[in-house]
């Protein structure tokens, strides 16, 4: 086989993989904000939702990177279904209204603590690294918004998570920061593909 050849070959593929739409499922709250982001990716613009019966699935763009985006309802009904969401997805993107009530940031807190124990056990059954977690600490446009660094501290997030995660501050109304949230998000995706495959190497290396 021509060299040249095999190495273009080989570069076109890796291009594929990297590529890749990444699969990313919005779960949180009702209310939070989910279906907005989601339409805001897809339109580009402000679209009036109503709750969520059931969930939404649309391919969109967003900070230069194409994603496969699952929106499940948030309803207390609905919230049971996130699991089958959350199996085997390349991210969960957990949204929050930063302005809420206390008692509604401490329910988003159990919830996010569920997908989170959920999804660990899913991963580990699959034999997959758990996969990242991206807090939008939604509603930034109003002037009580908790900070990015207070919704992680009213959520409980922590250096021993477990899990790879980063809390963005953004706006679904007029779609300020979801640009970086995503491509953060990315980085992260990127980053838990990195360590597995050298875990991988390691323990093949072990063997030998
Ligand atoms: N002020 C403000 N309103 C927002 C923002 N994001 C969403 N909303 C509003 O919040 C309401 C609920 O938004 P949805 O996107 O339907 O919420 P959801 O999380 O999809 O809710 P469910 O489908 O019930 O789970 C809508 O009236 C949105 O216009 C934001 O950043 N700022
Ligand atoms: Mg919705």
């Amino acid at each position: 086989m021509d060299a040249g050849w095999s190495r273009r070959t080989v570069a076109r593929a890796v291009e594929g993989v990297v590529k890749r739409r990444k699969h990313i499922v919005l779960v949180g709250l009702d209310g939070s904000g989910k279906t907005t982001v989601l339409m805001r990716l897809k339109y580009g613009c402000y679209v009036a939702t109503t709750p969520t019966i059931g969930f939404n699935h649309e391919k969109v763009w967003g900070g230069g990177f194409r994603w496969s985006c699952w929106d499940v309802g948030g309803g207390d009904r609905l919230r049971g279904l996130w699991s089958s969401y959350t199996r085997a997805t390349d991210g969960i993107v957990f949204v929050v209204d930063s302005a809420a009530p206390q008692d509604i940031m401490e329910e988003a807190r159990v919830e996010l603590a569920r997908v989170i124990k959920m999804s660990r056990a899913s991963s580990f059954q699959l034999n997959l690294p758990p996969p990242p977690l991206l807090v939008l600490a939604n509603f930034q446009d109003q002037p009580w918004a908790r900070s990015a660094q207070n919704v992680a501290a009213s959520l409980g997030l922590c250096e021993t998570l477990g899990s790879l995660w980063a809390v963005a501050p953004i706006c679904a109304l007029t779609g300020e920061g979801l640009d970086q949230a995503l491509a953060m998000l990315r980085t992260l995706i990127d980053k838990v593909r990195a360590d597995a495959r050298k875990r991988e190497r390691i323990g093949r290396d072990r063997w030998r």
